[in-house]
């Protein structure tokens, strides 16, 4: 394995044979994640994008094929060994926060990352999500219920509960596809501030504006990927120039 891989697909193949005809969604996709890369992933609605990063994140086990993180095969683990890969070496941001109205802001927050821990280290934990509360701005809406707070505001809470556990990738599925432009902006910028600290993103988007943060954008059509975009790490001042190279990219592949 070349020392700079950290998350790789070998052949996947997804199929739901619940079908009549059987639907093929991913059809032998073989991707390598650089560690520390900003990775995108962008197709047509329906192309496998979501399918893709459940498979390679564990969320849902592929027909074939293999998916290494570090090396280690994710896909030969038993569900319980693969929950703990999970909770332990990957973040995940939705589109939806999926956080317990019951819980405060911090105490969603909290929750993976004490589950996590062992005894000795749910201090650091806790202190480790308080930083992030304060990096991302929303230190002063922890005590608040999750539905006191803004859209834009949630979404980084997720991106602090995804980080308080330190995890080497975060996978992150339309992330902004719930928020207006500019509540957009400010979790990107929050995504952007977490891939310049060193972890390893892998994100599905359709927007073009979102899809430009990233530092290569790889394209899924019927669930084969067909080409890939290397555009370099995030400058804000080439935002413009960026999202228009994405963009003609994308018109010649037909989005
Ligand atoms: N559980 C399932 N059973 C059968 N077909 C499914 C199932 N889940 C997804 N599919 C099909 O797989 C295909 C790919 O779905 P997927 O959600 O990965 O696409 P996507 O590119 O993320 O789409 P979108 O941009 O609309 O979210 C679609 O045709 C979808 O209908």
């Amino acid at each position: 394995m070349n020392q700079n891989v950290t998350l790789e697909s070998q052949a996947l193949t997804k199929t739901y044979f619940s079908t009549e005809p059987p639907t093929e969604v991913l059809r032998g996709i073989d991707l390598s994640v650089r560690s520390g890369e900003f990775l995108v992933i962008m197709g047509a609605s329906g192309s496998g994008k979501s399918t893709l990063l459940y498979s390679i994140s564990g969320m849902d086990r592929p027909t074939d094929g293999k998916v290494l993180l570090d090396g280690r095969e994710l896909t030969s683990l038993r569900d319980a060994e693969m929950a703990h890969v999970r909770l332990t070496q990957m973040g995940f941001v939705f589109q939806q926060a999926h956080f317990l109205g019951n819980l405060d802001v911090r105490d969603n927050i909290l929750l993976p990352a004490l589950k996590a821990a062992s005894k000795e280290n749910k201090n650091a934990a806790i202190a480790r999500a308080d930083a992030l509360m304060d990096r991302f701005g929303i230190a002063h809406i922890k005590d608040h219920g999750v539905t006191q707070v803004s859209g834009g505001q949630l979404q980084r809470a997720s991106i602090c509960r995804a980080l308080a556990g330190e995890p080497s990738v975060l996978f992150a599925d339309e992330p902004t596809g719930a928020l207006n432009s500019s509540m957009s902006t400010e979790v990107m910028d929050a995504l952007t501030d977490v891939h310049r600290s060193g972890t390893t993103i892998v994100m599905v988007t359709h927007d073009p504006a979102v899809a430009a943060r990233g530092e290569r954008v790889i394209y899924l059509r019927d669930g084969v990927l067909v080409d890939s975009h290397e555009a370099g790490p995030w400058q804000a001042e080439q935002a413009q120039q960026r999202e228009d190279d994405l963009q003609a990219w994308l018109r010649n592949l037909g989005f």
